[in-house]
């Protein structure tokens, strides 16, 4: 069998001296989309942070995309990233660039040279999210919705062995949180494997997947019930 994209063991997460999570042992595989639940305050983003390395991992063991957690060195960092695909709540595009040039701008920063091997990848990754005609835009004359797609398209310029997606749908509407979630759902079918923190319970029902539960101090699989 392959080896899972993330696997934690018996893992401890802390903010400072706070413990947030303890004994966590977790593990996705490839291909799978997982939702990570709880109320907040529970420790989502403080579990999502230790993933792509803002967050050191003090105890326990943890391999994602490869990297030991446990010994992952500062110089590490970015090259863990560049296997991850990090969405966040707040899309963090960079306001004074258009769409086209936030997406070169990861490129540039990740190494790539050819620029037309970049302008086939910024078109690529702006078809998949439904972008394409927008590559123009600046962030700011954008819809939220089609922000978080440009951001989503953004993670997937290293064709990441992973998307980290934190409360994507956090700042949008449920509407255009449903559409958001279309876009993550179908690029998870193409074969992305995704992890994704949401308290959005509406998602769930609508769209079931394997559920890990932050709760006490604790992260467990959680069975869905549909009523
Ligand atoms: N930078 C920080 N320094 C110290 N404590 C923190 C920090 N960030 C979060 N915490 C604490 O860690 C705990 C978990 O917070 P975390 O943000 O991981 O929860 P969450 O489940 O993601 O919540 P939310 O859904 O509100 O984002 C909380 O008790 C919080 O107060």
């Amino acid at each position: 069998m392959s080896q899972p994209v993330l696997a934690l063991s018996n893992a401890s997460i802390f903010q400072g001296e706070n413990m947030v999570l303890s004994d966590v042992s977790v593990s996705v595989e490839k291909g799978e989309f997982v939702y990570l639940i709880g109320k907040t305050g529970t420790g989502k983003s403080s579990f999502m942070k230790t993933l792509y390395g803002d967050l050191p991992l003090q105890e326990g063991e943890g391999n994602i995309v490869g990297y030991d957690l446990a010994t992952l060195k500062e110089k590490d960092i970015p090259f863990l990233r560049r296997k991850l695909g990090v969405v966040f709540q707040d899309f963090k595009l960079l306001n004074d660039r258009t769409v086209h040039n936030n997406l070169v701008f990861v490129l540039t920063a990740t190494g790539w040279k050819d620029k037309s091997a970049m302008e086939s990848k910024i078109n690529q990754v702006l078809d998949k999210v439904g972008m394409k005609t927008k590559a123009f835009k600046y962030p700011y004359q954008l819809s939220g919705g089609e922000q978080q797609r440009v951001a989503i398209a953004r993670a997937l310029l290293n064709d990441p062995e992973l998307i980290l997606a934190d409360e994507p749908t956090g700042n949008l509407d449920p509407q255009t949180s449903v559409e958001v979630m279309e876009v993550l759902k179908e690029i998870n079918q193409n074969g992305n494997t995704i992890l994704m923190a949401t308290h959005d319970y509406a998602l769930l029902l609508k769209y079931p997947s394997k559920t890990l539960k932050c709760d006490e101090n604790q992260i467990f699989e959680v069975v869905q019930k549909t009523v």
